[in-house]
């Protein structure tokens, strides 16, 4: 199967249903789910069908929309508690990413301002289809920005999928090497395949090579001696949550990443969307830590792997203190060092522009 970053797309609006790009079944299957109740969605999230932080919170939104045209009655206070009941249900999907809770604030927000039912049913599609929007244009430009780091020729590394089907288009710890390949650069990348359910492998491998990007897989235990062995400039990752002073929440691995790269001089740099900054949250310490089943670590392609009955630790996800990361790159640029005096600059900026 072979596609352009035209055509990729995680979440599809169809009015009154979702088609939503089924990532568990891929690299075998491209098959979209179509969606048309509200806990379709909750379930689609938590099961991992649609992941990556932005294409949760885009996912959530037009979950909420879908919502709306089923909702019958006109009292407008009864519509906006029922509103935010959903809001609340959504929000119990996965606790990590704040791309999620971001973009279902915003729908709640945009409701705020309505006048009637149908003025919110119509607002709260608006809103979905502007968070769905901005998020194209954001990892676009985070992509320009990040290849203002790299050279020509340059080989990465990457970890889990922070790609094109985990935004709304283009990704973020990938959209460098879509820029690139416009440009006519030559970028190419070692993917981590990222134990335990291998977004690396089945998602980051997929969609680059379908995009004729130059990538390498490796297991995540092949990662130092990589680094060490094949001249890599830099690691990028996406991220699910930057706390205020640039602590970050990535896929499980990041932070063992991270280390390695500092070990071994080699610069690591973090793509993240100002909808993934959480400045309420001051430090990683402060980030839920989602923990998944057991079985997505004791079984491989549905077959067991590990002793019935083994104790299993599954964190699905790492945080990687500030001091460790050499950059974070947003769409309205590149902030080094001093995260916690710098990071609210970008949002303040933001207001006035
Ligand atoms: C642009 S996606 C950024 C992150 O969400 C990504 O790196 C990641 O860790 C995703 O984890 P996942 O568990 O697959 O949702």
């Amino acid at each position: 199967m072979s596609f352009t970053q035209t055509e990729i797309s995680s979440v599809r609006y169809r009015g009154d249903h979702l088609l939503i790009l089924d990532q568990q079944q891929l690299p075998e299957h491209t098959v979209y789910l179509n969606v048309t109740k509200i806990e379709h969605v909750w379930d689609a999230i938590s099961k991992l069908n649609v992941r990556g932080a932005p294409a949760i919170g885009i996912a959530a939104a037009f979950g909420l929309v879908i919502w709306t045209k089923q909702y019958k009655g006109e009292d407008l206070p009864a519509f906006l508690a029922a509103l935010q009941k959903q809001h609340d249900y959504l929000a119990t999907s996965r606790p990590t990413a704040v791309n999620l809770f971001w973009a279902i604030r915003r729908i709640t927000e945009a409701a705020a301002k309505a006048e009637s039912v149908a003025q919110a049913v119509s607002l709260i599609e608006l809103e979905a289809l502007l968070i769905q929007k901005e998020d194209e244009e954001t990892c676009r430009k985070i992509g320009e920005h990040a290849l203002s780091l790299l050279k020509n020729g340059d080989a990465l590394m990457t970890i889990c999928n922070a790609g094109g089907i985990a935004t709304a288009r283009y990704g973020t710890a990938l959209a460098p090497f879509y820029i690139a390949k416009e440009k006519g650069w030559n970028l190419s990348v070692y993917a981590n395949e990222t134990r335990p359910v291998l977004q690396g492998s089945r998602l980051t491998a997929w969609e680059l090579q379908a995009n004729g990007i130059d990538v390498t897989l490796i297991t995540d235990n092949m990662a130092a001696h990589t680094l060490k062995t094949k001249n890599i400039a830099a690691v990028i990752v996406g991220c699910d949550r930057v706390a205020a002073n640039g602590d970050t929440a990535n896929k499980i691995g990041t932070f063992g990443l991270a280390l390695q790269a500092k070990a071994l001089g080699i610069p690591f740099y973090v793509a993240s969307p100002l909808s993934t900054v959480d400045l309420e949250t001051k430090s990683g310490d402060d980030i839920p830590i989602e923990e998944r089943p057991a079985k997505e670590v004791t079984h491989l392609a549905g077959k067991r792997i590990a002793p019935e009955g083994i104790k299993v630790f599954n964190p699905a996800f790492d945080v990687t203190p500030a001091q460790y990361i050499s950059a974070i790159v947003t769409e309205k640029g590149i902030v080094t060092g001093d995260y916690k005096n710098k990071l609210p600059k970008l949002f303040q900026e933001d207001q006035s522009s």
